[in-house]
């Protein structure tokens, strides 16, 4: 079977992968993230992905499979990183409060000491329910919020605050899975079942 190997430090995109047989590798990126909030939030989600897979694809020299991803959220053209403290999360929950935003999930696959490189993103819509500033409060309490891109974590104790989503649900916990499977069908002849 060909080696696979998830360019990544996040507990989620681990636990969505190893449910298939890939028995993928896992290699943190150490990449520093700067977003810069002028470019197209696709644009940054793919090209911080490509930058996590070519990071790690230098450690292999044969031909192993390197997937990047990297999740962002998108209002109004804003994007959303993760917080970097309590403050920071409420305001950024209480502009997603009550109406729709996107996540958007880049997504890079270089296959090692090759030129075959593919990067793509997928993007979901999610609508948050009305939310009072107590019961931001009280998510933020929780502690859930830390790590998360836009404070939240839809597959947590943030499905609470969460009223409709449209499109992949994997893309917004952090891995767009369908997409990752027909690519890697595509482009590397594998497949995650
Ligand atoms: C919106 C949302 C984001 N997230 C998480 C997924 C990602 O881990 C995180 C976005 O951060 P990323 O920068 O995409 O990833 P990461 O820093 O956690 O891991 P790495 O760069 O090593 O691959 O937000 C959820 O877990 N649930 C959600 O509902």
């Amino acid at each position: 079977m060909k080696k696979i190997v998830l360019a990544s430090s996040s507990p989620r995109r681990k636990e969505l992968l190893l449910k298939y047989k890939i028995q993928p590798l896992i290699v943190s990126s150490n990449i520093s993230e700067q977003i810069n909030s002028n470019e197209n939030p696709e644009e940054v989600a793919m090209s911080l992905a490509y930058e996590k897979a070519y990071n790690v694809s230098k450690k292999f020299k044969n031909g192993e499979i390197i997937i990047g991803a990297d999740t962002l959220v998108c209002l109004d053209e804003n994007i959303l990183g993760k917080p970097k403290d309590e403050q920071e999360a409420f305001s950024m929950l209480k502009t997603l409060n009550n109406r729709e935003h996107f996540v958007i999930t880049g997504l890079a696959i270089i296959k090692a000491n090759t030129n075959l490189k593919i990067i793509e993103y997928e993007k979901t819509a999610v609508t948050f329910r009305y939310l009072t500033d107590e019961k931001i409060k009280k998510y933020i309490e929780t502690g859930e919020y830390k790590d998360k891109a836009g404070a939240y974590a839809v597959q947590g104790l943030g499905e609470v605050l969460v009223e409709k989503i449209v499109g992949c649900y994997s893309n917004v916990v952090g891995l767009p899975i369908t997409k990752l499977d027909t690519l890697l069908e595509k482009h590397f002849n594998v497949s995650l079942l």
